[in-house]
């Protein structure tokens, strides 16, 4: 049998039934093609048998690492901001995340600590993880992932402040390239008063866990 073709349905793995019993024309993820040419273009055979289903699941794997960029921040956040009149720094710590780099499309993981100044408003507590994982689910890079979560919960919030840090470790540098096992990246954005206040990024510093920057 001749090779499938990249963009070939032709899997038996992934024939279904239908109601009357007829066999549905399999239905392949619209990136399993690009994954089998990859395969192929490592020198493997792409119909032996670990590997027959392996180009639609890992088009599927794909699209759940990188399904930030189909979700909307307005319909996450679905009007989850509460009035309040806290105005004393909220702190949510330790929100780890799975990001790919975008120069190698290798993962990058950590943990995100996220620390916001109420001005009359507060947002519902499961929001924040959900916000970090629109950004860290697409191709980035440390500093603009960073950047975005504390861009996007100034917005929502509208806080007096915003300070995100961001401690992460990237693949594309343990397992290829200089392969510093215990290398980690430390990244922050800090905004409004978390800028301007000493004291305040001091408060912040005493609240963060001894391990920033050992994820
Ligand atoms: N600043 C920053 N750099 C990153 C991030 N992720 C990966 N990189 C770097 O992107 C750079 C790409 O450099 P290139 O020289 O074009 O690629 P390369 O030859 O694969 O580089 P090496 O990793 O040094 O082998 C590397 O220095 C990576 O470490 C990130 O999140 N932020
Ligand atoms: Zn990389």
């Amino acid at each position: 049998m001749d090779d499938l073709h990249p963009f070939s349905t032709e899997s038996k793995e992934f024939e279904t039934a239908g109601p009357e019993g007829e066999v549905d024309a399999p239905q392949e993820h619209r990136l399993a093609g690009l994954y089998r040419e990859l395969m192929r273009g490592i020198g493997e055979d792409v119909r032996r048998e670990g590997l027959v289903g392996t180009p639609n699941r890992a088009a599927k794997a794909f699209e759940f690492l990188t399904r930030g960029y189909r979700e909307d921040i307005e319909s996450l956040v679905n009007g989850a901001v509460f009035q309040s009149t806290s105005q004393d720094m909220v702190l949510v710590r330790n929100i780890e995340f799975y990001s790919l780099c975008e120069h190698h499309i290798l993962p990058f993981f950590g943990k995100v600590h996220v620390a916001y100044l109420p001005a009359g408003k507060v947002i519902g507590l499961s929001k924040i993880p959900r916000i970090v994982d629109v950004f860290a689910r697409r191709l980035q890079i440390q500093e603009n992932l960073t950047e975005q979560i504390a861009q996007c919960i100034e917005q929502v919030t509208l806080a007096r402040g915003v300070a995100v840090i961001v401690e992460a470790r990237h693949m594309c540098m343990l397992m290829r390239g200089v392969e510093k096992q215990a290398a980690s990246m430390l990244t922050s954005s800090l905004r409004g008063k978390f800028q301007q206040d000493e004291s305040l990024r001091n408060q912040l510093l005493r609240f963060l866990p001894a391990s920033a920057g050992e994820s």
